[in-house]
C-alpha cells in the first residue's frame, strides 16, 4: 500500500515537473516576445525622436544594444531610468520652448496690427489669431500651422506695402550697393555741368538712404552716362555727316568746273581757229587781189569779222572767268564753314581729352594721367640717368571730416588740400589725384638732401590750412612717402617703395613725411 502511494507520488511529482518545465517555457517565451515588443519600441521610438535630443538619441541606442542580449530586464533599469529622465527634461525643453515661440508669434502679430494701412478685414483676422494663441501649445503640430497663419498675415501686409510704394527698410546689402556705386561714381566722368547732380547724388549715398533714394541714385547715373554717351556719338555722327555733306559739294562743284573748262576750252579753240582762218584770208587776199580797193574792201570784212571773233571770245572769257569766280566762292564758303565746324569739333575732342585725363573733383590730373606722366618721366630717367622722386600723399583721418561734416564738406576741403599742393610744387613737378584722398606727386631732378625739405613743405601747407567746418576750426594733415628710382628700378617698385612709407608715416602717427631713398 505504501509502495502505491510513495508511486502515485513519485508520479505526480513527475508531472508536476513536467508542468513546470512546460509553464516555465511558456514565461520565457513570454519573457522573449515582451523583450522583442520593448526592442521594436524603443528602436520605434529611437526613430521617432532622432535628432530632437543628442543625448536620448545615443542612450536609447545604448539601450537597443542592452536589450538584444535579452538579460535580466533588471539590468537595464538605470538605463530605464536614465531615458526617463531626459526625456521629462526634454519634455520641460519643449513646453518652455514651445511657450516662447508663442509669445514670439503674439508678438508679430501685434505688431502687425500696428500697421495703419492695414485693412480692417486683416485687423480682424489678426486679432482673432492672437485670441487663438493666448492657450498654451502642447506639441509642435499644434504651433506649425499657426506659424503658417502668420506668415499669411505677414504676406498680405508686405503686398499691402508693394502696393502702396511705401518706404522698406534699408538691408546690409542695400548699403553694399551704395557703397559700390559712390565707387563706380568716382570712376566715372562726367561733364561740368552734370556735377551738381552727381555730387548730390554721392552726398545722399554717403549719409544714410533708403530704398527710394538708392533706386533713384542708380537710376540718375545710369541716365546721365547713357546720356554721355549719345551725346559723344550723336557729335561725332553730326560732324561726320557735315563733313560729308561738304565733300560732297565740293565735289560736284568741282566736276561742273571740269565740264565747264573743257567747254570753254574748246570754245577758245573754235574761236582762235576762227580768229587765225581770219587773219589768214586776210595774206590769202594780200597775195590774189591786186585791186587796191577790191583789197581794202575784203581786208575791212576780215577786220570785222575777226573784230566780232574777238568780241565774241572776250565775251566767253569774262563768262568762264565769272562762272569760276562763283564756283570758286561757293567752294571756299563751304570750306570755310567745314573749317568751323573742324575747330569745333576739335574743341569739342580736345576737352573730352582733358575731361578724360582730369579729376572731375579737384581739376588735378586723374589716374589715367598720372600712368602717362610716369611713363614720361620714367623714360627720362633711362635716357639720362637723372633722378626721379615718386610720393603718395594721404589725407589723415579724412573719414572724420566726412562722417563730422557730411560728405560735401569732405568734397570741399580734397578740392583746397588738391589746390593747396598744387601750388606749392613748381611748374616741373607734377600732382595727381590717385583716389579718394589720396595723391601722388612726381618730382624730378631732386636731389636727396632736398625731398625732405620739400615734401615737409607741402605737408605743413596743409596743415597751416585754416579749415572751418560748421563753425568749428579743424587741422587737417597729411602723411607722406617718398621713394626715388633706383638704378634698373622698374617704376612699379619705386610706386610700391613710397606707398609702403606712406604705411610707415601711418604707423608712426601721421603728419609725417617718411623716405625711402
Ligand atoms: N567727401 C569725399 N570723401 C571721399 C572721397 N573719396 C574717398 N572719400 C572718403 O575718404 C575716407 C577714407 O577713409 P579711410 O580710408 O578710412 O582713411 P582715413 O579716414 O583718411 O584714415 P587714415 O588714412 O588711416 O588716416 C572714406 O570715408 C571715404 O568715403 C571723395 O571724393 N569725397
Amino acid at each position: 500500500m505504501k509502495d502505491t502511494a510513495v508511486q502515485i507520488t513519485t508520479h505526480e511529482l513527475k508531472q508536476q515537473l513536467l508542468d513546470c518545465k512546460s509553464e516555465l517555457k511558456a514565461v520565457l517565451q513570454d519573457r522573449d516576445d515582451k523583450f522583442k515588443r520593448l526592442l521594436n519600441f524603443i528602436s520605434d521610438l529611437s526613430i521617432v525622436s532622432k535628432g530632437q535630443n543628442f543625448e536620448l538619441d545615443n542612450k536609447l541606442a545604448k539601450l537597443r544594444r542592452q536589450l538584444l542580449k535579452f538579460e535580466d530586464i533588471g539590468n537595464y533599469q538605470q538605463d530605464i531610468n536614465d531615458i526617463e529622465r531626459t526625456l521629462q527634461t526634454q519634455h520641460r525643453q519643449l513646453t518652455s520652448s514651445l511657450d516662447e515661440s508663442r509669445h514670439g508669434l503674439m508678438t508679430v502679430a501685434s505688431q502687425l496690427l500696428r500697421v495703419k494701412s492695414l485693412p480692417e478685414k486683416n485687423k480682424r483676422e489678426l486679432i482673432h489669431f492672437k485670441n487663438e494663441i493666448k492657450n498654451p501649445f502642447h506639441t509642435v503640430w499644434e504651433y506649425l500651422p499657426k506659424i503658417e497663419l502668420l506668415i499669411k498675415h505677414y504676406e498680405k501686409v508686405l503686398e499691402l506695402q508693394f502696393k502702396q510704394d511705401s518706404e522698406f527698410e534699408i538691408e546690409e546689402q542695400h548699403v553694399a550697393l551704395a557703397r559700390e556705386l559712390f565707387s563706380i561714381i568716382d570712376d566715372l566722368e562726367f561733364k561740368p555741368e552734370q556735377r551738381d547732380k552727381v555730387n548730390t547724388i554721392q552726398a545722399v549715398l554717403a549719409n544714410k538712404i533708403d530704398y527710394d533714394e538708392l533706386l533713384t541714385a542708380y537710376h540718375v547715373i545710369l541716365s546721365l552716362v547713357v546720356d554721355n554717351l549719345l551725346r559723344e556719338k550723336s557729335s561725332a555722327q553730326e560732324f561726320l555727316t557735315i563733313l560729308n555733306q561738304t565733300l560732297s559739294t565740293v565735289g560736284d562743284i568741282t566736276s561742273t568746273v571740269k565740264v565747264q573748262s573743257d567747254k570753254c576750252h574748246s570754245i577758245h579753240q573754235e574761236l582762235n581757229q576762227a580768229a587765225s582762218n581770219h587773219i589768214a584770208n586776210v595774206g590769202v587776199s594780200l597775195s590774189i587781189t591786186h585791186d587796191i580797193d577790191e583789197l581794202k574792201q575784203q581786208i575791212r570784212t576780215q577786220l570785222s569779222e575777226l573784230q566780232t571773233v574777238l568780241t565774241q571770245k572776250q565775251k566767253v572769257e569774262l563768262r568762264d572767268k565769272q562762272q569760276l569766280q562763283h564756283s570758286l566762292d561757293s567752294m571756299c564758303k563751304e570750306l570755310s564753314q567745314l573749317t568751323d565746324e573742324v575747330s569745333l569739333y576739335k574743341d569739342k575732342l580736345q576737352e573730352q581729352q582733358k575731361l578724360n585725363l582730369l579729376d572731375p573733383l579737384t581739376q588735378l590730373p586723374n589716374r589715367t594721367a598720372l600712368e602717362e606722366k610716369l611713363n614720361i618721366e620714367y623714360q627720362k630717367v633711362k635716357r639720362q640717368q637723372s633722378d626721379l622722386w615718386i610720393a603718395v600723399a594721404d589725407i589723415d583721418h579724412f573719414k572724420v571730416i566726412n562722417d563730422n561734416f557730411g560728405h560735401s564738406t569732405g568734397d570741399k576741403a580734397l578740392q583746397v588740400i588738391a589746390k593747396a599742393i598744387k601750388s606749392s610744387l613748381r611748374d616741373s613737378e607734377f600732382v595727381a589725384r590717385y583716389g579718394g584722398e589720396e595723391f601722388v606727386l612726381i618730382l624730378p631732378d631732386i636731389s636727396n638732401d632736398n625731398i625732405k625739405p620739400l615734401l615737409s613743405r607741402v605737408k605743413d601747407r596743409i596743415k597751416s590750412i585754416p579749415f572751418k567746418f560748421k563753425g568749428q576750426p579743424i587741422t587737417v594733415t597729411l602723411s607722406i612717402g617718398a621713394a626715388k628710382v633706383a638704378s634698373g628700378e622698374d617704376i612699379d617698385s619705386t610706386f610700391n617703395r613710397a606707398d609702403s612709407a606712406l604705411y610707415q608715416s601711418k604707423e608712426q602717427g601721421r603728419d609725417k613725411v617718411i623716405i625711402d631713398i
